[in-house]
């Protein structure tokens, strides 16, 4: 899967190198290129933001260093294209969000804003490219997209076949089933007066699977019932 990333800080996602997602570009699972949007300007102090139009605090973005990224790497698409604008003020990012951008076939491109953000043609534009997203990971704010883009990196990538040792560790985990996930243990069976479920020592693989439903229900109710079916 193809993933590019538009940004003043491509420092910032050097830790894509390391751990599951590292592997996984080493191994040409995953081609993540990341891109300066400074290379894209035209003066020698390589500006990316302005004042804003109508006044209030701030900078935004410029359009023409993001237009000559985009075009850049539209010219070097490996797919149908979808521009991912992280964004406050976008459609909530979940599990089937990832699931479905894991399996949909397209070039993924991560356009990180700063400031008070990017000048709202540049999403004009990129719809004439491609499909475009802006996308929040929640309902709180950050300084810029790079935060939100590295979550939807993560959630995306972890989901591509061979990234994830073991699929099935993909099968039972929040959200994939609509539920929080059950609550884990493992040795030793008592810790600190702290004992291990006893059904989950009985070896009873019916008991174990109706227990751990009904603690996914349970954990459900009480931290997010805006998950529980109608
Ligand atoms: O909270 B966020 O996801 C987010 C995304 C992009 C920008 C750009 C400036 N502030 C931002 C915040």
């Amino acid at each position: 899967m193809r993933i590019d990333v538009v940004t003043i800080f491509p420092a910032f996602f050097d830790v894509l190198d390391v751990s599951l997602l590292g592997r996984a570009r080493g191994a040409g699972i995953l081609d993540v290129r990341v891109h300066d949007l400074r290379d894209y300007t035209q003066d020698r102090h390589r500006t990316v933001d302005d004042t804003p139009y109508g006044g209030g605090a701030g900078m935004v973005m410029k359009p023409e260093p993001w237009g000559q990224a985009l075009d850049a790497i539209a010219a070097d698409a490996a797919g149908p294209l979808r521009f991912v604008f992280p964004s406050p003020a976008g459609a909530v990012f979940t599990q089937g969000t990832a699931r479905n951008w894991a399996t949909g076939g397209e070039h993924l491109v991560f356009g990180c804003g700063r400031y008070e953000g990017i000048d709202e043609r540049v999403f004009s534009y990129a719809a004439t490219l491609g499909q475009v997203s802006l996308t929040s990971i929640g309902d709180y704010v950050l300084n810029g997209g790079e935060v939100a883009a590295m979550a939807m990196i993560e959630a995306v990538g972890r989901l591509i076949p061979g990234v994830v040792g073991n699929p099935e560790s993909l099968v039972e985990e929040s959200h994939e089933d609509g539920l929080l996930e059950y609550p884990s243990f493992t040795k030793p069976a008592a810790w600190r007066g702290y004992d291990v479920p006893d059904v989950l020592l009985s070896g009873h693989h019916g008991r174990v699977s109706q227990w751990r439903r009904e603690q996914q229900l349970e954990r459900t109710r009480e931290r997010r019932p805006d998950l529980l079916p109608e």
